[in-house]
């Protein structure tokens, strides 16, 4: 993605709570005992030089299809995921050299545990079905905040109970996970997570699991408590149309990933109504709800279905062996998103079609790509 002569981005103000910077995630890739002596080790990019400031209160949605990277960055945004190349900071702290205790820590690991929280998928296998809620409830309690009275920190978890709808909550916090339902499994899993007061929590496709009516009820609640605790949300999800309710009720972003980059980021109306990355074409396109009209008139705009390897990412605009626009210049130079990419508000587009003035627009279209021959208005 960008490319930076300096390591160090200056990142926004001191409401900035997570930053990264230029940060890369690659995983070696499990081969077989013949593949192994004799190759290099594969090395899966599932993230490449993404940029990104987390605010407070901020709201970002990160859409994409199955296996872009979504996932590795939350967990790299949240600190459970240790990049292989570019930094993470929490309020100016690089995490990992806190985890390491290396340079100088001025904010203990401990405290960006805590401020940095995640809600998964699957709220049942996070939580230990042997253990009662209360239990599940008590025990990070006691582990960061071990000066807490039995009596206050009960108080606080049957308050936060009964805040997301689980009354009475003296009834729930002695069950066990098997007798609550998936929605109510989740619901603890939101409390647990609030319980620690973080900055920022990591929700991570925290409602695929549910019926679509239930879906809703809980985009609320999460929408509800972001307001009211203040914290920050990053959203996972692999449809566009999650992603819009979250951000756009938020006021928040929806950031697109395509390749384990980031090749779209803005407030959810403008990506969403006027897409400039082809990517972002394809991911509407996709998404019924948004524009039915759209999908029933139209082929979708793309010119192959396959996803290329994130072992053997294509050159240039990882998108071009797909995309209905792409020309000769698509092939050799990456486009850039933009260092303004990385604060909220901003929006950005990784396509060399955003640039009037670019080669692009002199360039030979690929095969099988019709060309126009100018900028078009919506593309500025
Ligand atoms: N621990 C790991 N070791 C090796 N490869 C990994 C590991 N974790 C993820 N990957 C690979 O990294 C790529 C990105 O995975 P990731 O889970 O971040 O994608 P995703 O967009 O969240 O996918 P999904 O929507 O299916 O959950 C994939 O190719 C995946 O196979």
């Amino acid at each position: 993605m960008s490319e930076r002569t300096d390591s160090s981005r200056a990142t926004g103000g001191d409401d900035v709570v997570v930053s990264l910077d230029d940060v890369s995630v690659h995983f070696e890739k499990e081969q077989g005992f013949v593949d192994s002596i004799r190759n290099e080790p594969k090395r899966v990019r599932a993230v490449d030089g993404v940029s990104l400031d987390i605010e407070e209160n901020d709201v970002l949605a990160l859409v994409g299809e199955s296996g872009c990277g979504k996932t590795t960055l939350g967990k790299t945004i949240i600190g459970v995921q240790r990049p292989t190349d570019g930094t993470v900071a929490y309020r100016g702290q690089d995490v990992w050299d806190a985890k390491d205790g290396t340079g100088e820590v001025t904010v203990p690991h401990g405290d960006i545990r805590r401020a940095l929280q995640i809600i998964h998928q699957d709220p049942g296998a996070a939580l230990n079905p042997n253990r009662k809620v209360l239990a599940s409830l008590e025990a990070p309690l006691k582990r960061w905040n071990s000066e807490m009275s039995t009596e206050d920190r009960r108080a606080r978890i049957f308050a936060l109970l009964d805040r997301v709808g689980m009354d009475p909550p003296q009834d729930y916090a002695h069950r066990y996970p098997h007798q609550l339902s998936g929605g109510e499994q989740q619901r603890v899993a939101l409390v647990r997570a609030l319980l620690m007061n973080p900055d920022v929590i990591l929700a991570d496709e925290a409602v695929s699991a549910l019926d679509v009516s239930l879906r809703v009820e809980t985009m609320d609640l999460l929408l509800e408590l972001q307001r009211q605790f203040d914290t920050s949300f990053v959203f996972i999800s692999h449809t566009l149309s999650n992603a819009r309710y979250l951000a756009e009720k938020a006021g928040g972003r929806v950031g697109i990933m395509y390749l384990g980059e980031i090749v779209e980021i803005g407030p959810p109306q403008e990506v969403l109504r006027d897409p400039k990355h082809p990517y972002s074409k394809v991911l509407r396109w996709a998404t019924a709800d948004l524009d039915p009209s759209e999908r029933q008139m139209t082929d979708p705009p793309v010119r192959s279905i396959d996803i290329p390897d994130p072992v053997d990412p294509p050159s240039g605009c990882r998108f071009h062996t797909r995309c209905p626009e792409a020309r000769e210049v698509c092939r050799s130079e990456a486009p850039e998103l933009g260092e303004d990419a990385a604060q909220p508000g901003a929006r950005c587009a990784a396509c060399h079609r955003t640039d009037p003035d670019h080669e692009y627009w002199r360039s030979e279209p690929l095969d099988g790509v019709e060309a126009d021959s100018a900028p078009q208005e919506s593309d500025d």
